[in-house]
């Protein structure tokens, strides 16, 4: 392997550290702790493991998790009375309503029902927007914690030609937005795109978040790119792979992320970030 492994495990740890540091001063300084609503509804075995870690690494920063495990035949309606009577409670500074949601329940209505200041996933249109217009406010958590690693690789990527595999509203669109704010020239492709791997071919950032393992062959990989990989493929035999195959491109790449190690754990920590955030500039109380 040539390329060198941007590791995200040891990344966000990092950052909850620091965060760690930022709630215990404002816990001398007679503050409150910041406070996190995890909602889940259902039983979807990967969101059940991604809620408990959140809760885990809340606990471990000092943020104060409220745990809302809602069965899968929970109505709209009920969702958003929940919502509504969250965005209300004074300690409470982010709402995060886990995705995907199960079958009959509109996600995008859910979503834009949460308070904007609270939004600390970062898909409420009002938070899309302002990243749109350059002015970003909450960000989504994994596009914004692919930023930090590709800051990480100490490479100033104004300029360079970056192409996002996958158009989803959780990572590939925002991704684009980031991207973009980053000086970077922006192609996103997507499940219409004709000839995917010519387009790959001329990327010096490759950001792939589609969920089909394979997808992105190492020999599409231009020689130097950054390769950052946000798929997660558990397969038949148990293990976990991303979405592009990881030994050729690493032949190729001058940076790739891992999976299991990259990408997952920074969208955990931006969690965190966006939940200090809203608590220390948008709520204060
Ligand atoms: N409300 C949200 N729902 C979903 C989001 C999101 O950002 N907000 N993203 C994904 C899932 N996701 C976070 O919720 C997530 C996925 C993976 C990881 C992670 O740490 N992955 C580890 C491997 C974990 C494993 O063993 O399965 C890694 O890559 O190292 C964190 C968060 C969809 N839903």
């Amino acid at each position: 392997m040539t390329a060198t492994l941007i590791d995200g495990k040891a990344t966000a740890e990092a950052m909850r550290e620091s965060i760690k540091r930022k709630v215990e001063v404002r816990l001398a300084a007679g503050q409150r702790a910041p406070g996190l609503a995890v909602i889940l509804v259902g039983s979807d075995p990967a969101s059940e493991v991604y809620v408990s870690h959140k809760r885990k690494d809340c606990e471990q920063v000092g943020i104060i998790s409220k745990a809302y495990d809602l069965p899968a035949t929970t109505s709209q309606q009920e969702l958003i009375e929940l919502i509504d009577q969250l965005n209300n409670d004074a300690e409470i500074d982010g709402i995060l309503v886990q995705l995907p949601l199960p079958a009959g329940l509109k996600a995008d209505e859910i979503l834009e029902r949460i308070a904007p200041t609270k939004d600390v996933d970062g898909f409420h249109p009002f938070n899309v927007g302002r990243l749109a217009q350059r002015i970003p406010l909450l960000r989504p958590c994994t596009p914004a914690g692919i930023v930090d690693l590709l800051d990480g690789t100490g490479h100033d990527i104004t300029g360079m030609h970056a192409v996002i595999v996958g158009a989803s509203n959780i990572v590939g669109r925002p991704m684009g937005l980031e991207l973009l704010l980053k000086g970077c020239t922006v192609t996103t492709c997507h499940r219409f795109t004709k000839d995917l791997a010519s387009f790959v071919s001329q990327a010096d950032i490759v950001v792939v978040a589609v969920g089909k393992p394979g997808i992105v062959k190492g020999e599409w990989i231009k020689e130097g790119a950054i390769v950052i990989d946000v798929g997660i493929n558990r397969l038949d035999n148990g293990k976990l792979v991303g979405d592009v195959d990881f030994a050729a491109a690493a032949e190729r790449a001058s940076f790739i992320t891992p999976v299991p190690g990259g990408v997952g754990p920074m969208t955990r920590a931006k969690l965190l970030e966006n939940t200090l955030i809203a608590c220390e500039s948008l709520h204060k109380a």
